[in-house]
């Protein structure tokens, strides 16, 4: 496991020509990552001071980040983002037009979403020499980071414009059981390998469970394996280790490799601890996404501008099958995912539209109210298009 940078001071990224590091917040639901975004949003608000005219000012330490909202269902922002994907895709349209449930709604209302996001990341460039930071908060569905098209077109997406890191959010007082914290190792696990993006573990909730116990864990195996067999349920009923034991015992000598290519910082987003500690690891990711990642992610960025459009519309095929698929698959699931239409009452849907566009809410007055799926944006009563479940 390598251990932050000792640089001291949060990015200044006002250096000539340094370009904005993109974080981008993975985590299971309730692992705080909208608490997170908050305290890192604050934090660098705090640490921003108006240069003074005509002259350098040392002071100057961070400028406000821009922030990207991914979570559809989330009800009340704490931060202010500056692209929502709540202005630009209705997600209880999408649930009530594709008869889904929330998990589904989720799903797939990022799907659409992804379909424009070269919107977004032409929105991002245009501010890229104005902020230090870029930060997206994503739902808590974390399969779609582990095997959905649209977390990796948008990890890729952004990795091949700016450098960008993954702060994988992590509910340490939930993670004290060696079983859950090897679950959540695994996601993960999985999550770096997908993205192959310089990667920060991010113990939260400091504030009511230190991270101590991780970090032993993590340096030394033995210290997990010691806790795994002290941790009840590890026996079966003839004194032999059972199934579970064994399967976690190897994988904790697999993960030992895996823990050596992370950083880990302890952080409350309540009080804000451990927050100066997380910006120091992103400052080193930085390096690491220049020396490791960038050489390879250019030698493909050519082949993948040349198919990208194709790639996507192939993506959202394959990822509407499989959704049909999954369903018919597990038809019980498939039962109790739908729309209740008792839920909510509304208008019928507009018919489709082939057009939306994203909104930047800093250069586009916000209206104040959810943008219909079916009229995206300012197309009057133009229909979309969209591609339905096969
Ligand atoms: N004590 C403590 N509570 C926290 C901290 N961070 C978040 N929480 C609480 O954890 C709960 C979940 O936080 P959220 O920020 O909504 O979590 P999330 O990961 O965005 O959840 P989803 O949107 O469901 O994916 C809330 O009750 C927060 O107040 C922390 O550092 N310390």
């Amino acid at each position: 496991m390598s251990s932050p940078s000792p640089d001291p001071s949060p990015s200044t990224g006002q250096e000539k020509g340094k370009k904005p590091i993109a974080i981008i917040t993975i985590g299971m639901a309730g692992a705080g990552k909208s608490t997170f975004v908050q305290r890192i949003n604050s934090y660098l608000h705090s640490h921003s001071e108006p240069p003074q005219s005509g002259s350098e000012d040392p002071k100057v330490k961070t400028r406000p980040p821009y922030i990207v909202n991914l979570d559809p269902a989330v009800t009340n922002v704490s931060f202010e983002a500056n692209i929502d994907i709540r202005d630009t895709v209705n997600y209880q349209e999408v649930m009530k037009q594709y008869n889904l449930g929330p998990n589904g709604g989720i799903l797939t209302t990022l799907n659409l979403f992804t379909t424009k996001f070269d919107q977004v990341l032409g929105l991002v460039e245009k501010r890229a020499a104005e902020v230090d930071y870029i930060i997206l908060d994503t739902p808590g569905q974390i399969e779609i980071f582990t095997w959905s098209a649209s977390g990796a077109i948008i990890t890729d997406a952004i990795a091949s414009s700016l450098p960008t890191v993954v702060a994988y959010v992590i509910d340490t007082p939930r993670t004290t059981a060696p079983a859950t914290f090897m679950s959540n190792m695994l996601y993960a696990c999985s999550i770096l390998y997908k993205t192959k993006l310089p990667f920060i573990l991010v113990f939260n909730k400091t504030d009511v469970q230190t991270h101590d116990f991780a970090l032993e864990w993590m340096q030394d195996f033995e210290e997990f394996q010691a806790a795994l067999a002290s941790h009840g349920g590890t026996r079966d009923a003839e004194g032999e280790p059972t199934y579970m034991n064994s399967l976690m015992n190897s994988m904790s000598l697999v993960l030992d490799e895996f823990y050596k290519h992370l950083k880990a910082v302890g952080v409350s987003s309540v009080t804000g601890q451990g927050v100066k500690e997380f910006f120091e690891a992103v400052e080193a990711s930085r390096e690491e996404y220049e020396k490791e990642y960038l050489p390879e992610l250019e030698r493909t960025r050519a082949a993948r501008e040349k198919t990208l459009s194709d790639a996507k519309a192939d993506s959202m095929n394959r990822l509407m099958k499989d959704l049909a698929v999954d369903r018919a698959k597990n038809p019980g699931f498939a039962a109790r995912d739908r729309w209740d239409p008792n839920t909510e009452e509304g208008e019928e849907p507009e018919e489709d539209d082939d057009d939306m566009n994203i909104i930047d809410r800093s250069e586009d007055p916000w209206p104040g109210q959810y943008i219909d799926l079916t009229r995206a944006q300012r197309h009057g009563d133009e229909n979309i298009n969209w591609p339905r479940p096969g």
